[in-house]
Formats: C-alpha cells, structure tokens, sequence
C-alpha cells in the first residue's frame, strides 16, 4: 500500500467529510440491514459520536501508517470490538461501504489507482484487529464482562463511585481503564478508569462524574442500583506505571481523574518518593479524602497538595491555581509526571510542564485515541465540523473516548 495515494486521496474525502459519512452510513445500511443493530440509533447522539468517531479512526491511523506501535493499537482496537459483537463480515461490509463512499466524494481524484490502495489499507487494517480479536477470543476471554452493582456511594448529585464484582476475573494493569455499558442503553459504551489496583476479590471501582446531557454518566449516576449488572469491554489504556521506579514521582489528578492516579499510588511502597495534586472543582467534590490520607499514612514519602478554585470562582480557576503551585516548585527535570482529568486540564498543564523541566518522553497520560483532543494538530474545516472541539471540556468519551 502507497501511503502517499492514501493520504492525497483523504484529504479530499476529508473536506467533505460530512457527505462521505452520509453516503457510507446509508450505503452500508441498505446493503447490510442487519449490520444497523451495531450502531446506536436509538441515541442520535451517539450515532454522531459513532460517525465522528470513524472518521478520527481513519485520521488516527493515517497519520501513524509508518509507526510500528500501530499494529498494537489495531490489534486492542478488534479486542475491544468483540464487545460490538463486530464479525469479519462485518468488516468486510464496512469495508466495501467505505470505499463506495470515497469513490463518489472523491470525484475526479479517485482511481484505479486509489481504490487499490485504500482496499489493500483496509484489508490489511481490518486483518489486523480481526487478529487482535481472534487472539482474544482463544485466550478465553469472553466479549464482554457482566458486573454486578455492589455497592454505589454518591458524592453530591453528580458523582458516584460503583464497586462492581465482575462474573469472571478481568486482569488489567492499575491505571488501565475499561469501556462500560449498561444494558438498557444498547450500543452507548463510555471509557471508565478503573480506581484500584488489582483485588483479591475482583472488585473494581469506577468513579463516574455526570456530565451534561451524557446518555450513560446521567444513567450511572442516576439509576444505577446495587444487584444492576452493567457490562465492561476489554481493559485497555498505556496510563501505567513505569517500572522500576527509579526516579521520584509526581501525579497531577483533577476530577474523577483520581481514579487511575488511586490504582497508580496503591502500587507504590514506603521508600518512594512521591508528590501528588489533587484538584477538584470545590471542596465537596474532593470525594475521596479518607483514601488519600491512608495513602500517606502507609507512604511517608508521599506530599500532597489539595487544590480547590477561590470561594466563588468557576471551576477552572483551580487549573490556573495548579499551575502556579506546579510553578513554584522544583525537580521537574528528575521526575516521572502522571497526568489526568479533563482533555482541556490534561492538554494545558501538559504543555506547560516541559518549560519547568519535565522531558517530554516522562510526561504520561492517556492519549485515548481517536478523539479531537489526542489529535496534534489543527483541525481542518471538514474535521471541525464533524469533531468540533467542545469549548468546555467535559467529554469523557474523547478519553477515547464519553459521557
Ligand atoms: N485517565 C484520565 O486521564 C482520566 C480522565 N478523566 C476525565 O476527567 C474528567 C473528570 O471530570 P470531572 O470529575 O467532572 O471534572 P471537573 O469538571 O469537576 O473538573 C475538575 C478540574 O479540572 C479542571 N478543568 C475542568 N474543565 C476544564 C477546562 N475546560 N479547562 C481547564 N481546566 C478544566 C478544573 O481545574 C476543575 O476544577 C472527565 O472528563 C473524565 O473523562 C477521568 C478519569 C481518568
């Protein structure tokens, strides 16, 4: 495959990218009728999200078609499809919806030439994530995990935190996150870090902040009931630790952004060094203080800072808050720095901390790919309008993706 016919020949179905999604959806749709029951029409929301979503998929794999951690991504992306109940006709289905589609928004600049390249591309993409879910699949495990409600505890009207006992044990790394759909919502799957590391009883904690008009963050922090069974797609997320420890640690953690920062201290011991800030957007929504100060009863090398807006400032005046304190202090250049919490957080003080002198290969934080905030460069008009860049953050799925 020519990546360089790829790329020219997106571009131009890219500046049309609203038509070419129309067509594909309609194209696929009549040709495929069984396939709509793998999209969300129920929820036109998330039948946007969906569309945007392909689009930022293909953006996200165009631009890495050289990278060799790309077969890595593919592989986890068709793990995590199995959830979909996605089989290889339906991607071939896809497949064929899709270059019919780029024919006609391409125009003139589609041909023979064209078209191969983009049926080997997709080909060889499709192989891949089919492999990542066949390797699943005989690993044993199943598309999806059924967890059972233990015990929910609200935080205010718009926080809870829901311990759930999967049916079987799900392994993951601490820091990972797992997508979570309940089941009267069929096709809506948000991202959710997991709040803990590993237990001995399989329980995992999910913190969920409501977001506006979100379909399933309003549906967990609303409805769920201990004995609900919600379902989990496969763990994923590079958010871990990076090990051996051998340099001090800082964890910048805002919101629900607590939760894989929790699992990440929980594997640390007493000789680590360690700084945390926590910052929320007043102070009933540091929800979580009785964990934070046994952690530093069991670290004591571990310092740790609250940070809270002014009495009576919008929330994002605690990020210009942390950015001072991040400022005023030192070691930047010896330290390993966990990042997380809103896309908008995560982006400013992301960029801010290479200048006090952290280097950039020890900055780490999910860049849950493929949403407008993991993409680094400008949008282009057709991208803005299908991934317009939300002017408060508050868009878990961008995590990767939600609500
Ligand atoms: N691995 C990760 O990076 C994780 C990220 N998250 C994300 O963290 C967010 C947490 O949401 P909430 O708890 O409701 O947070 P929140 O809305 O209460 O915000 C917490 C703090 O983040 C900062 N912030 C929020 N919006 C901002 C903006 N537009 N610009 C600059 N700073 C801003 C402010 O300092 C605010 O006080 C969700 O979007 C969630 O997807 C959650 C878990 C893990």
């Amino acid at each position: 495959m020519d990546p360089e016919i790829l790329r020219s020949s997106f571009a131009v179905v890219e500046r049309r990218a609203e038509f070419a999604v129309k067509y594909f959806y309609s194209h696929l749709f009549r040709h495929n009728p069984d396939v709509r029951e793998l999209f969300p029409l129920d929820h036109p929301q998330d039948m946007e999200r969906q569309r945007d979503r392909l689009f930022a998929a293909l953006t996200y794999v165009l631009e890495r078609l050289e990278d060799p951690a790309l077969p890595g991504y593919l592989r986890e992306l068709g793990r995590d499809h199995r959830k979909y109940l996605a089989e290889p006709e339906h991607y071939a289905a896809v497949g064929a919806s899709l270059i019919a589609a780029f024919a006609v928004v391409a125009g003139s600049a589609w041909n023979a030439e064209a078209e191969k390249a983009w049926g080997e591309a997709y080909g060889a993409i499709a192989n891949v994530m089919l492999q990542g879910a066949w390797e699943a699949q005989h690993a044993g495990e199943p598309p999806w995990w059924d967890a059972e409600v233990v015990s929910r505890t609200r935080h205010g009207d718009d926080l809870v935190v829901l311990t759930l006992r999967p049916h079987r044990r799900i392994r993951y790394l601490p820091g990972q996150y797992v997508s979570v759909n309940v089941p009267y919502l069929p096709g809506v799957w948000r991202p959710y870090s997991i709040g803990n590391a590993p237990r001995a009883d399989l329980t995992l904690d999910l913190h969920v902040s409501r977001v506006e008009d979100g379909v399933l963050s309003t549906a967990l922090v609303r409805r769920t009931r201990e004995g609900d069974v919600l379902r989990l797609g496969a763990p994923g997320g590079g958010l871990i630790l990076r090990t051996p420890v051998e340099r001090p640690l800082t964890f910048i953690a805002a919101g629900t952004g607590w939760a894989p920062v929790k699992a990440l201290l929980q594997q640390l011991d007493a000789t680590h060094e360690a700084r945390l800030f926590l910052v929320a957007r007043d102070t009933s929504y540091l929800y979580d203080r009785s964990a934070v100060e046994r952690l530093q009863a069991r670290l004591p090398r571990l310092g740790v800072t609250f940070i809270t807006p002014a009495p009576g400032r919008p929330r994002t005046q605690a990020t210009e808050r942390l950015l001072t304190a991040l400022g005023n202090r030192a070691g930047w250049a010896r330290h390993d720095v966990y990042l997380t919490g809103p896309p908008q957080l995560v982006e400013e003080v992301g960029e801010a901390l290479p200048a006090l002198g952290t280097p950039y290969d020890r900055l780490f934080r999910d860049l849950l790919p493929p949403g407008p905030e993991a993409r680094g460069r400008p949008l282009g008009a057709a991208e803005w309008l299908l991934d317009r860049p939300r002017p408060n953050w508050h868009n878990p799925s961008a995590r990767a993706p939600g609500a």
